[in-house]
């Protein structure tokens, strides 16, 4: 069991209303509205500006060349991802322009702010377990929309979407990311260290399950428009 482990096991709940929302059945059996998978696309444009500053203060609180390559790791992944975003926008009638005169949905602020908040009030490894369930949920539920592999999903709807995530390249990103943690955890943890690390990772997993909902939410509203 790593660390990554025994945050998901003292934070099941949270973990899973996170990881088997409504929004991610919905991508995996094809039934999601269009209109909430276009608002997700928006606002996760959003959403990455500001993640990748979270990335851009680990490497800031980083002391060791290891833990400084890792989050310059990411960040360059995380670059690469919204150049993916933005053709996915695309593809779906979203121009660069419209995605990025949007503005920030409150879900998308409380959820980046509150991970640069760990960060910036905290050590790396209160930064590092708020960003955990993004980068190593987002691999789970890749895998888990393409049990098959990515070319059984032939026309599916979100073939894109889950075939990044399910790629390799996502997926050695949550290894890198668990090696991290359990590098950082490897210093020290005490028990009550720990359960304020499990209090970050459940409401960091909260904020995902949010993020989901807001996309379902506003997908709603526009159908109504
Ligand atoms: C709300 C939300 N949560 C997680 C991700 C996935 N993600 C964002 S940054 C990153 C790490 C490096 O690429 C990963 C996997 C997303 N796109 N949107």
């Amino acid at each position: 069991m790593d660390f990554f482990d025994r945050l998901k096991a003292a934070a099941h709940d949270d973990w899973q209303s996170y990881v088997d929302h409504e929004f991610v059945r919905g991508m995996g059996d094809g039934t999601l509205p269009h209109e909430a998978f276009k608002a997700y696309l928006v606002q996760d444009y959003l959403f990455l500006i500001h993640f990748s500053r979270a990335w851009a203060l680990a490497a800031y609180k980083a002391r060791t060349l290891q833990d400084l390559k890792a989050a310059q790791d990411t960040l360059s992944a995380i670059l690469n991802e919204m150049n993916l975003h933005l053709r996915l926008c695309e593809r779906w009638g979203l121009s660069a322009e419209a995605v990025e005169a949007e503005e920030e949905h409150p879900a998308n602020v409380a959820y980046t702010r509150y991970v640069l908040d760990c960060g910036m009030s905290g050590d790396l490894l209160d930064l590092h377990v708020a960003l955990s369930p993004c980068v190593i949920g987002y691999a789970e539920i890749g895998k888990a929309l393409a049990p098959n592999g990515v070319e059984a999903l032939a026309d599916h709807p979100y073939r894109e979407w889950i075939g990044e995530y399910a790629g390799e390249g996502f997926q050695s990103a949550a290894t890198a990311a668990r090696a991290t943690l359990d590098r950082l955890a490897q210093r020290g943890v005490s028990e009550e260290r720990f359960t304020e690390l499990v209090k970050i990772f459940g409401m960091a997993s909260r904020l995902e399950a949010a993020f989901w909902q807001m996309g379902l939410d506003l997908g709603a509203q526009a159908k109504v428009a």
